[in-house]
Parts: C-alpha cells; structure tokens; sequence
C-alpha cells in the first residue's frame, strides 16, 4: 500500500487548515448561536470581546487530528483508486480513472475519514462555541478549559458514546461530499490540462478551490445539522435524532436553515482546498 499519498495528506491538510481556521470559527458560531446578524457582525464581536486569538480558538486540536483524518482521507482515496483501476498517482494522468470511480472512492475516504474526524470535530465545536473572552482574571474559568479537559468532561458525563455525537450527521455529510469533491477537483484538471501532462499550479489552484466550494455547498444542510447535534448535550438534551433535528430547524426556522454559513463556508474552502490540493500535488511529484 503506497504511503506517500497519506503523508501529503497530512500536511496539505494543515496547511489548509490554518488558512481556514478563522472563517471556521465564524461559521461554526453562525449556525449555532442567534446573537449575530451576520459575517461582519460576528468578526467585530469577536474581535472585539476575545480579540484576534478568539478567531483562532479550538485549533490546536484540528492540528494534531489533521495528520490522522486528511491522511485518512487522501491516503484511502488515493489507495481506492489503485484497487479499483490499478493505477498509481503517476500513472493516473497518462490513464485517467472514471468519473464513477473517483466518486466512489471519493465516498470511501470521506466516509472512513468521518470516523477518524468525529470526536476531534465535536471538540473542537464546543470550543468554537464558547464565547468567553480568552484568559480574563478574576472572570469565572470557561466551561472547557482547552482541548484535553473537553475531551475528558464529555468523557466522564457522557461517556464514549458522547465523543461520536454528532457522528451520524458527520458521516452523511462527508460520505458524499467527498465524492463531489474530488469528481470536481479531477475534473476541472481535466478540463484543463492537455492530454497526459500533470495539471499546471494554476489550474490545480483553481481545481482545489472550486472542487472545496462545490462540496461545501453539497455539505452546508448537515453541516448545519451536525454542528447543533454536537452543540446537543447531556444535560439539555434538545433533538432525538438527525432526523428530529432536521425538522425541528425547519419548523422553527424555516428552510434556510439549511443555508445557514453557505458563504462564509464557500469563502473559507475555496483558499483552503487551492493551497491543500497544491502541497498534496507537488509533495507528490517531489517524491514520486
Ligand atoms: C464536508 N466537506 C464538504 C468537506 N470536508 N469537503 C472537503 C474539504 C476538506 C478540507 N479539509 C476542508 O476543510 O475544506
């Protein structure tokens, strides 16, 4: 089984992760609290009451867990496609795969990485949620004093099961979205590059970003769904299910619900997945 594919993974995805982390945040505190009217208006508020770290709260989390999920995600992608056409990363340009065996293998990473991601996403959603100002003396200490003492809190109030909340959400979201995206990133390289030759910077920039906004449009409703499944804990326990959550939004507020952190998600994954799908190449053909 080649390893390359899941050590580019893994730092393309940390890369685009810290790109991304800011707008992360406002998204995650869009589709979970009502106290803002908007991207702006949650960029001031929380500069101005955590000032810039407060953007920046609940990564160091997602930057440890990077190295398993975006390995995890590229590194089964990539090892899908091997035993599906028997083609290595380098052969793939001379004979490109089907469209139906990218998505398929699309799908197998995004839903093996979905496993690998849950207990590190709901982690780092509390954290995202809390809007405590950061280290302020004499002020009540907030809820979760970091990453560890989140994970063992939920651990000893709602035990194992409480780490994979939100997973099933997690896991409809990525299953497909995954296979949107890298139909979207093969195909735009494709499109664009002549026959048998690797896709130019440019035009893997330009793959990556689109391919990131395409499956983020795909994903926002779970998105959405999932971050309030997280945001649901023991002791005020809201939605039974996915399903009940679904419409519980919608009955209260109406379909754009589902809608809800599109433009800032789209905003944050063009950047995000550009400079992902960039390193992950060039590591490759570097080591290839
Ligand atoms: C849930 N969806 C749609 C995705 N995860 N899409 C792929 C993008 C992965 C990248 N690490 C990012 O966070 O944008």
């Amino acid at each position: 089984m080649p390893v390359e594919e899941f050590v580019a993974g893994w730092i393309s995805g940390a890369l685009g992760l810290v790109l991304g982390h800011p707008f992360d945040t406002v998204k995650v505190r869009l589709q979970t609290q009502t106290t803002y009217r908007g991207i702006v208006d949650c960029m001031v508020k929380i500069y101005r009451h955590e000032s810039l770290l407060g953007f920046f709260k609940g990564m160091s989390f997602p930057i440890a867990s990077i190295a398993v999920v975006n390995s995890v995600l590229f590194g089964v992608y990539s090892n899908t496609l091997l035993l599906l056409t028997a083609t290595s990363h380098q052969e793939r340009r001379a004979q490109p795969p089907s469209y139906m065996h990218i998505f398929l293998a699309g799908c197998t990473g995004g839903f093996l990485q979905a496993y690998c991601l849950a207990p590190f996403d709901l982690i780092k959603v509390r954290l995202q949620n809390q809007t405590e100002p950061v280290a302020q003396p004499g002020s009540p200490p907030p809820q979760y004093q970091g990453p560890v003492h989140c994970a063992a809190s939920i651990f000893r109030e709602e035990g194992y099961r409480g780490l994979f909340r939100g997973a099933w959400a997690l896991m409809l979201r990525d299953t497909p979205t995954m296979g949107i995206y890298f139909i979207t990133y093969e195909g735009l390289c494709h499109q664009y590059t002549p026959e048998g030759q690797n896709p130019s910077s440019a035009t893997v920039l330009v793959a990556g970003g689109f391919a990131g906004i395409a499956s983020w449009v795909a994903a926002t409703p779970l998105d959405v769904i999932k971050s309030r499944m997280q945001m649901d804990g023991l002791r005020r326990r809201v939605y039974q299910g996915v399903l009940d959550c679904m419409v519980s939004s919608v009955r209260q507020e109406g379909l754009g619900v589902f809608f809800r952190g599109v433009t800032i998600n789209s905003a944050r994954a063009f950047p995000v997945n550009a400079v992902t799908f960039l390193s992950y190449e060039y590591l490759l053909r570097w080591w290839g």
